[in-house]
């Protein structure tokens, strides 16, 4: 599957409605047992969140957006397919999260290619579902201090921390995506789908549980006046960059 919403992937809510669509027939679809997830564009594989989706709307939006994000995340999480993530590009914020709810990361090796979870740097919080899925995956005390600075990984430091599973020339992402794969599907589906399921229920489950608190939440800080002060500095920075 091909990340496609020019110019850098960002998670707009058309974009998670499709990403939920094609994946659920993905899933119904039985000659189908994986999906390597990549960009269209090398160099970025997603910018995470659509900022615009933050920016200056009322409650009743933030509240579906948030609401679309967290059925990406609980669809992709819970898998019954091997996901793989071809990272090609750059990958920040939800861009990383993305690759974090894969069962495997590979990284294409350029010091361009940076991968974190870098909220704190726009002046927000990564909410505690995020948090708990990197905590999964590079264990608390990395996550802690990578979750406070807002770090962003280049490819060897990505590896080390083990955000990503490998790092290979750019020219190798594609087939080693592939060989991956075939690894996987190597596996009884059922045996495997099961085990997945056991690992990620409790991460599951605590979002499941506290999904609309999560939702209100996310409205009443996103609606602040400073939270949109520092979104708007944030944007304005981004297209500063360019002049
Ligand atoms: C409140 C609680 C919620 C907490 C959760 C937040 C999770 C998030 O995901 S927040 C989003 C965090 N994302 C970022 O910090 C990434 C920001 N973008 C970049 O660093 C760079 O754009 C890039 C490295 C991805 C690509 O760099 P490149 O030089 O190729 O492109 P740019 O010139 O920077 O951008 C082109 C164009 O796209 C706009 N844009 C960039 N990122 C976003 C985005 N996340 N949402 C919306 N729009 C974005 C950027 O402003 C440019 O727009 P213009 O062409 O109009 O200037």
């Amino acid at each position: 599957m091909k990340l496609k919403n020019p110019p850098v992937n960002s998670l707009s809510l058309e974009m998670l409605t499709e990403l939920v669509i094609n994946l659920e027939k993905l899933e119904n679809d039985k000659a189908v047992r994986g999906l390597v997830l990549t960009s269209e564009y090398p160099g970025i594989f997603s910018a995470g969140l659509d900022l615009m989706e933050m920016c200056g709307r009322n409650p009743a939006h933030y509240a579906e957006y948030w609401k679309a994000l967290q059925e990406f995340w609980l669809k992709l999480y819970q898998s019954s397919l091997v996901v793989v993530a071809a990272i090609n590009g750059a990958s920040p914020a939800g861009g990383c999260l993305m690759s974090l709810i894969c069962d495997y990361r590979i990284l294409a090796d350029n010091p361009k290619y940076t991968i974190g979870l870098n909220e704190t740097l726009l002046g927000i919080v990564a909410p505690f579902w995020f948090k708990d899925t990197m905590v999964n995956t590079i264990g608390h005390r990395a996550s802690e201090r990578a979750l406070q600075l807002g770090l962003l990984f280049p490819p060897a430091e990505a590896l080390q921390v083990g955000l990503v599973d490998q790092v290979v020339p750019e020219d190798k992402l594609q087939s080693t995506a592939l060989s991956v794969m075939a690894q996987w599907l190597a596996i009884p589906d059922h045996a495997r789908q099961l085990t997945k399921t056991m690992m990620r229920k409790p991460t599951v489950d605590h979002l499941v549980k506290q999904r609309d608190a999560d939702i209100q939440n996310f409205v009443s800080f996103v609606s602040r006046d400073s939270i949109q002060k520092s979104l708007q500095m944030y944007l304005q920075k981004l297209r500063q960059k360019k002049s």
